[in-house]
C-alpha cells in the first residue's frame, strides 16, 4: 500500500469532504451545511491521503485569532476535519496527519492548536490538553424561578429575524471576545456559522429564533438563539426551549435574556448545552438541583511554539518558576523554560539551565494555558510534579484566571 499525503487542489474539495462524512458514520450533512463548511475550508491548509484516487485521511486547519487570559488575541490553528477511513484505521495516518500538520503550524507561526476532539481520548498524545469545558445545563422552569438584578425590567426585548439581527448581534459578541479567554475572533464568514437553520438540525424544533436585549436607547446589549420544541401529550404541552447562543453585555441583559426564555409560553424546560461553566444564571436560579447541568470537555490546547505562547498570554499574580517540559512528540518544546512575569504585566519566557521548579508534560500546560484549569489540580492528579516548595502555588495563582475559558460555538 503506497500512501501520499499533500495538500488537496480546490477541485478535490467534494472527494475530501465525501470521506470526511463516512469517516464519520457517512450521515450526509445538510447542504447548507456543506456549502458553508466548503466556504469556510482553507484548502491551503487541507491535507489528505491518498491510496490511489481515493482519499483515505483528512486534516484541516482555520486561521483563528483566539482569545487568551489578558485580552490578547492570538493566531491559532483550529484543528478540524481528522478523519481516517474505517478501511485504514490503525495504521498510523493520523499519526502521519498530525506530524506533518503541527510541522506546518510551527513553519506557519502560530503559536496555538486549538481543536475540539471528537473523542477525548485522541489527542492527548499528540500533546493537546482539555483546557476548556463547556456546562449542559436542562432546567426545569415550572419549578425554578429566576431572581433577577435591579435594573432588568429596563432591558427592551424585541424578537427579531436572525439575519437581520446579525449585525447587532456581532457586536455584542465582538465586544465580549477579548474578555473571555478562549473565544476566537470572528473571521470573514463565520458570522453565518450561528444562523445555519436546517430543517435537519432542527430535530423537531421550530426554525431559529432570536431575542435581542435593548437599553432604553436601543442600543442591543444581548441576544438569545433558539427553537421552540412543541410537545404535546393527554395533559397538555410539554414544551422546550433549546439555546443555541446567549452572549449580554451586562449583568441585566443577561438576565432579562433567561427570564425571557423561562417563561416562554407552553415550554416546561430550558436546555442549554454548551455555556460557560461560570454562567450567571447558575446563581440566579432558585433550585441549583432543579437545573441539572453536565460538564464535558471543550476547546483542546496545544502549545506549538511553547516560549511564545507562554508570552501571549498575562498572569493573574507575579510568577518566577523554572518548568521542566516534556514534549515528545514537538521535541523543540522539551527541556527547561524560566517563565518570569508581573501580575498583568508583559512576560519573558527563556530557556535555562538552572534547576526546574515544576514538571509536567505539554499536555498540562495546554490545560492550564487559559486559565481556567489549576496547575494544582493537575498537580493533585498527580500530572505536575513541585520540585520547589511553594512553586506550584505560585505558578498556579499566575496562571489562573478570572473568568472561565469558553468556546462559543463547535468547529
Ligand atoms: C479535530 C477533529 O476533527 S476530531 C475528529 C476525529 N475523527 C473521528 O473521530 C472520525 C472517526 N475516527 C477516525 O477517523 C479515526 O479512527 C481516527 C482519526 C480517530 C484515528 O485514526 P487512525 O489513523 O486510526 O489513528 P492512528 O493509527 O494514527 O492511531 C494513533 C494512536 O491513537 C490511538 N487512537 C486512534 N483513535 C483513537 C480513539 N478514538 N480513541 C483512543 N485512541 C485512539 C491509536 O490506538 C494509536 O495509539 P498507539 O499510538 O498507542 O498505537
Amino acid at each position: 500500500m503506497t500512501l501520499e499525503m499533500r495538500v488537496i487542489q480546490t477541485d478535490e474539495w467534494d472527494v475530501w469532504y465525501d470521506h470526511l462524512e463516512l469517516a464519520f458514520g457517512g450521515v450526509p450533512e445538510s447542504p447548507a451545511e456543506r456549502e458553508l463548511c466548503k466556504a469556510l475550508t482553507d484548502t491551503d491548509r487541507a491535507l489528505g491521503v491518498w491510496d490511489g484516487d481515493g482519499c483515505v485521511g483528512s486534516a484541516g486547519a482555520f486561521s483563528f485569532r483566539l482569545s487568551v487570559p489578558g485580552g490578547a488575541i492570538v493566531p491559532a490553528a483550529g484543528v478540524t476535519a481528522v478523519g481516517v477511513s474505517p478501511t485504514h484505521r490503525r495504521r498510523g495516518i493520523l499519526t502521519s496527519l498530525m506530524r506533518r500538520q503541527l510541522d506546518d503550524i510551527r513553519a506557519g507561526g502560530e503559536p496555538l492548536a486549538v481543536l475540539t476532539a471528537s473523542d477525548p481520548a485522541i489527542y492527548g498524545r499528540f500533546g493537546y490538553g482539555t483546557a476548556a469545558y463547556a456546562l449542559a445545563v436542562e432546567i426545569d422552569t415550572t419549578r425554578v424561578r429566576l431572581s433577577v438584578p435591579p435594573g432588568t425590567d429596563g432591558i427592551r426585548l424585541r424578537l427579531v429575524d436572525p439575519r437581520k439581527a446579525l449585525a447587532d448581534c456581532e457586536r455584542v459578541y465582538a465586544a465580549l471576545v477579548s474578555s473571555r479567554p478562549g473565544m476566537p475572533a470572528r473571521q470573514p464568514g463565520w458570522e453565518e456559522l450561528p444562523l445555519l437553520d436546517a430543517p435537519s438540525m432542527r430535530e423537531g424544533g421550530s426554525p431559529l429564533k432570536c431575542v435581542v436585549a435593548e437599553r432604553e436607547d436601543g442600543e442591543v446589549v444581548g441576544y438569545a438563539r433558539y427553537r421552540v420544541k412543541a410537545d404535546w401529550d393527554l395533559t397538555g404541552s410539554e414544551g422546550k426551549v433549546e439555546v443555541s447562543d446567549l452572549d449580554a453585555l451586562d449583568p441585566v441583559a443577561s438576565a432579562a435574556l433567561w427570564r425571557y426564555l423561562f417563561s416562554i409560553d407552553l415550554t416546561w424546560t430550558v436546555r442549554a448545552p454548551r455555556r460557560p461553566v461560570d454562567d450567571p444564571v447558575l446563581h440566579l436560579v432558585s433550585d441549583i438541583r432543579r437545573a441539572r447541568t453536565r460538564l464535558r470537555d471543550s476547546l483542546h490546547v496545544r502549545l506549538v511554539d511553547l516560549p511564545a505562547a507562554l508570552e501571549a498570554r498575562a498572569y493573574g499574580a507575579p510568577v518566577d518558576v523554572v518548568v521542566a517540559v516534556e514534549d515528545a512528540f514537538c521535541p523543540w518544546n522539551e527541556g527547561r523554560w524560566r517563565l518570569v512575569a508581573d501580575a498583568g504585566g508583559a512576560a519573558r519566557c527563556t530557556r535555562t539551565a538552572e534547576p526546574a521548579d515544576l514538571e509536567l508534560s505539554v499536555r498540562e500546560l495546554g490545560s492550564a494555558y487559559l486559565g481556567g484549569i489549576t496547575l494544582t489540580s493537575l498537580a493533585a492528579a498527580g500530572l505536575v510534579r513541585e520540585l520547589r516548595p511553594g512553586a506550584l502555588t505560585e505558578a498556579s495563582r499566575a496562571f489562573a484566571g478570572d473568568v472561565a475559558p469558553w468556546l462559543p460555538h463547535s468547529f
